[in-house]
């Protein structure tokens, strides 16, 4: 998939889904297809955690899911593996500051591949944009049990002294984000949300993604 620009990677991060096995409540294919059912604008594969998949049984999973996504045309980004995107290839990677330098993904990847970098702070958003990142994942915004070791809860500081700065790259919020505080999040700042929980603890996730893609379409 190559990207158009700015503005299209902007639109793509409104209801960014991300989810591994250990995420779901149910099998994470019915989550996902429920999910894009209900909207979703871009998916993650992020298998971590204690109980997560490896080999080639987390190798089948992302292979499932980007079979999936490709069918409705959702846009598949790997977590941190780079190796896997690479032979998958899938559409993009996300990357944080403790995993591999996104200038060397970048390089590896090339051009029309989507990179997202974990951005923390001003500086980290400035060297995002110098590596060549296409969007930068900001947070956490509020209070989250999925991820034990995130920074400091933001809420919208850290989004609002980017925009401060006139910081130019799209912006997508994490981190506790729900149906209720997702408008919030985009009157922050930022172009979408990404959500774990939301969608993939939630009874019926197709409804969980029709709710957070009208609050970020109200909230825009
Ligand atoms: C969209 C988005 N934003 C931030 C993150 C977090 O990335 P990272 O800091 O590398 O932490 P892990 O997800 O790898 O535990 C993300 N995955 N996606
Ligand atoms: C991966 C990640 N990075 C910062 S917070 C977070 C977890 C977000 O999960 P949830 O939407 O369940 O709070
Ligand atoms: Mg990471």
């Amino acid at each position: 998939m190559v990207y158009a620009g700015e503005k299209e990677v902007r639109e793509l991060l409104g209801v960014y889904f991300i989810m591994g096995s250990a995420n779901c409540l149910k099998n994470p294919i019915e989550v996902l297809e429920d999910a894009i059912k209900g909207g979703i604008t871009l998916f993650q594969f992020r298998e971590k955690g204690a109980e997560a998949l490896h080999g080639d049984e987390k190798k089948e999973l992302a292979k499932s899911l980007q079979d999936i996504c490709r069918k409705h045309h959702i846009p598949f980004i790997v977590n941190d593996d780079i190796e896997l995107a690479i032979e998958l290839d899938a559409d993009g990677v996300h990357i944080g500051q403790d995993d591999e330098s996104a200038s060397k993904v970048r390089r590896r990847l090339g051009s029309n591949k989507l990179i997202g970098v974990s951005a923390h702070n001003v500086a980290q958003a400035k060297q995002a944009i110098i590596d060549g990142a296409d969007y930068i994942g900001v947070g956490p915004i509020y209070p989250t049990v999925t991820k034990l070791d995130t920074e400091p809860v933001q809420g919208s500081t850290v989004i609002q002294s980017i925009l401060r700065e006139n910081i130019h790259i799209p912006i997508v919020g994490i981190g506790g984000i729900t149906e209720k505080n997702a408008g919030d999040v985009i009157r922050f700042g930022a172009d979408g949300v990404s959500v774990i929980t939301a969608i993939s603890h939630a009874p019926f996730p197709e409804k969980a993604a029709k709710k957070l893609a009208s609050a970020v379409k109200i909230g825009h």
